[in-house]
């Protein structure tokens, strides 16, 4: 592709691979951002909008961001701290996904049981910079000389590995479930930070003819990450008890009641967190509400 076919267009980051990967092609489909990506380009035209997809390394995305080569794009929070790009990249929104902990992690079994322990020893990790700034405090706290401060080591992945090969006393990676971490015999001893997938823009953007665009696709990730949120809570319940129905279910802003033929009697329709459904479907139950009905939502704008 030569360069004036992306002439004038918005570029927005996606990663290219790795966990955040599959759920940006959701988000994407999610607002209609139609693009036919041919096999191994990694930049692709956009159909329906004055957009190009560039697919990079989720870790290069905050630093082509903050420098303003692309002007939205898709990534971790952990990453851009590592990247030491937060001053140059703004954080539109928030995700809802890739949500894990960057944690300090020893040997189950092994002598090791807090991070002043490990201070001075030997961690391996991908995030040097994150990493460094952690137990330099530590090592700041605890005195330690110049040649007996904590060693920080690079491994671009497999960190785990890292101490059953007697490479490290410890590591500092990503945890989600913990399975890799258990795995491997090792258990967590301090949190260094908690992370999730973030819509970034440049804080200092190059083309701010594009900001209105900028503004029509968050608002449509917005709409999908709501409805990914979100479930619409259908009920009927005798009138005398809507009070006590309505703070089971207050809706974003206020619930929509609605008579029914029998006038002793309303429909309720109210948006439910979907992590609360059950609970609330439970409650109802407990205040006489009959004909309970949960919906999906595909898509909204609230
Ligand atoms: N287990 C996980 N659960 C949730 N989010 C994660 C997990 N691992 C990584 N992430 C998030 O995804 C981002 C990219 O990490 P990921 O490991 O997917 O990319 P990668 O290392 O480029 O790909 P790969 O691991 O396939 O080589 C991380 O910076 C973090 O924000
Ligand atoms: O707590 P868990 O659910 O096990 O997830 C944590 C693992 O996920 C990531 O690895 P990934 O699968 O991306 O492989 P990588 O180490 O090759 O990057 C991360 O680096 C951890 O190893
Ligand atoms: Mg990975």
């Amino acid at each position: 592709m030569n360069a004036e076919a992306l002439d004038g267009r918005l570029l927005f980051a996606i990663p290219k691979k790795g966990r955040l990967h599959d759920k940006c092609l959701e988000l994407l489909a999610g607002a209609d951002i139609q693009f036919r990506r041919h096999h191994r380009l990694d930049v692709c035209l956009v159909k329906n909008h004055n957009i190009a997809l560039v697919f990079l390394p989720a870790s290069d995305i905050p630093s082509f961001v903050g420098k303003g080569n692309v002007d939205l794009g898709i990534t971790g929070q952990d990453v851009i701290l590592e990247a030491q790009m937060e001053k140059h990249v703004t954080e539109v929104l928030k995700l809802g996904f890739g949500k894990c902990a960057l944690q300090v992690q020893v040997p189950e079994a092994g002598p090791i049981k807090t991070v002043e322990d490990l201070a001075g020893k030997r961690v391996v990790t991908s995030f040097e910079v994150l990493a460094g700034q952690y137990f330099k405090d530590i090592d700041d706290r605890l005195q330690l000389a110049e040649d007996k401060r904590t060693k920080i080591e690079y491994v671009g992945g497999s960190v785990e590995a890292a101490c059953s090969l007697g490479l490290a006393d410890g590591i500092v990676d990503l945890v989600e479930s913990g399975d890799t971490m258990r795995a491997a015999g090792l258990h967590a001893i301090a949190t260094v930070l908690q992370t999730e997938a973030v819509l970034i823009k440049s804080s200092t953007p190059k083309h701010p003819a594009l900001e209105p665009l900028i503004k029509l696709i968050t608002s449509r990730i917005a709409g999908v990450v709501a409805a990914g949120r979100y479930v619409i809570c259908e009920y009927n319940i005798p009138r005398e008890r809507l009070p006590a129905a309505t703070a089971v279910t207050p809706g974003r802003r206020a619930p929509t009641v609605s008579p029914l033929e029998d006038e002793a009697w309303v429909a309720v329709s109210s948006m439910v967190e979907k992590n609360r459904a059950a609970d609330v479907m439970d409650e109802l139950v407990e205040i006489g509400a009959e004909d309970i009905l949960i919906f999906n939502l595909d898509n909204c704008r609230v």
